[in-house]
């Protein structure tokens, strides 16, 4: 068992479903994030934020197993989904995985392959079966809860390609639904869209937050206020590792940060 400084969520927010627990990080020997410790409540939205390469990515890769995709990379501490940490030996990869989703800054469907394809493509990749019927059914309801089944359901054997880039976002994350996570992780999603698109993204995950514990990376300090329940804060100084500074209930980081780095940083101060 690792030591553990796990800050309590703050008052009315409910069970974490999603804990990390002491997260440190390694690229060869160099050390990118410091025993970040940080809870995040089921079925409401987490934003990291921070100047860049101060770790969210590598933060939220650990999250769901990506980070050991890097040959180089390497990392202390646990990650634990309703109380069970799934670096356990003994706990499948791709079922980690498909507990815990992630949605790319960069719209990444299979441009060749159907938009009906694309949504069910991730049930052969988790090895998760389902009748003919079934993976009909799963389709509607996936896009339906990406806010894109209306506007594709009579071209369903259209290539993902063909969609706009908002579309291709909201078709990515049909992809990622169909699997059922319980957590949806999503680097900086809207960062390659427009404002309508990113509008529409935004509202999705308003809507998908009452079913799905969500954690997002945004630099838009907007969008961290209008989606999320709770904020973290990270920053890297002067070449040390990636740490938090202050997270805690959104709407409270915004209008009265403790720390005063943080309120440079929501404030557009940061130099
Ligand atoms: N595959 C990798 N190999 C080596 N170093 C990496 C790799 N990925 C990230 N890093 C380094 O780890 C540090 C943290 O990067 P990370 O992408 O997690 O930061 P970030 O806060 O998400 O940045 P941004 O906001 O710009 O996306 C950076 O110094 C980065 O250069």
């Amino acid at each position: 068992m690792t030591e553990t400084a796990l800050m309590p969520l703050p008052a009315g927010f409910g069970a974490p479903a999603l804990e990390a627990h002491a997260i440190s990080a390694w690229f060869g020997d160099r050390k990118v994030l410091d025993r970040v410790s940080l809870a995040m409540p089921a079925r409401m939205v987490t934003a990291l934020i921070g100047p860049s390469g101060c770790g969210k990515s590598t933060f939220l890769r650990i999250l769901n197993r990506m980070h050991e995709l890097v040959p180089s990379a390497s990392l202390a501490g646990e990650v634990r989904l309703d109380g069970a940490d799934i670096y356990d030996t003994g706990v499948k990869v791709t079922e980690a995985r498909r507990r815990i989703g992630m949605v790319f800054q960069k719209p990444n469907p299979f441009p060749a392959m159907s938009i009906y394809d694309n949504v069910v493509a991730g049930l052969k990749l988790t090895g998760t079966r389902v009748s003919r019927s079934g993976r009909d059914l799963l389709v509607e309801e996936s896009l339906t809860r990406a806010g894109l089944w209306k506007e594709v359901r009579d071209r369903l054997r259209q290539p993902g390609g063909a969609l706009s880039g908002g579309q291709q976002q909201r078709l990515c994350i049909a992809r990622s639904l169909a699997v059922r996570p319980e957590v949806l992780l999503m680097d900086e999603p809207c960062s390659a869209l427009d404002p309508t698109s990113t509008r529409r993204i935004e509202e999705t995950i308003t809507e998908l937050a009452s079913e799905v514990t969500i954690v997002i990376v945004t630099h838009n300090m907007q969008q961290a206020a209008r989606v999320s329940q709770q904020c973290a804060f990270f920053l890297a100084e002067q070449g040390t590792p990636g740490h938090i500074v202050e997270a805690g209930d959104t709407t409270q980081m915004f209008g009265a940060p403790v720390d005063p780095r943080t309120a440079d940083y929501v404030n557009g101060r940061f130099g």
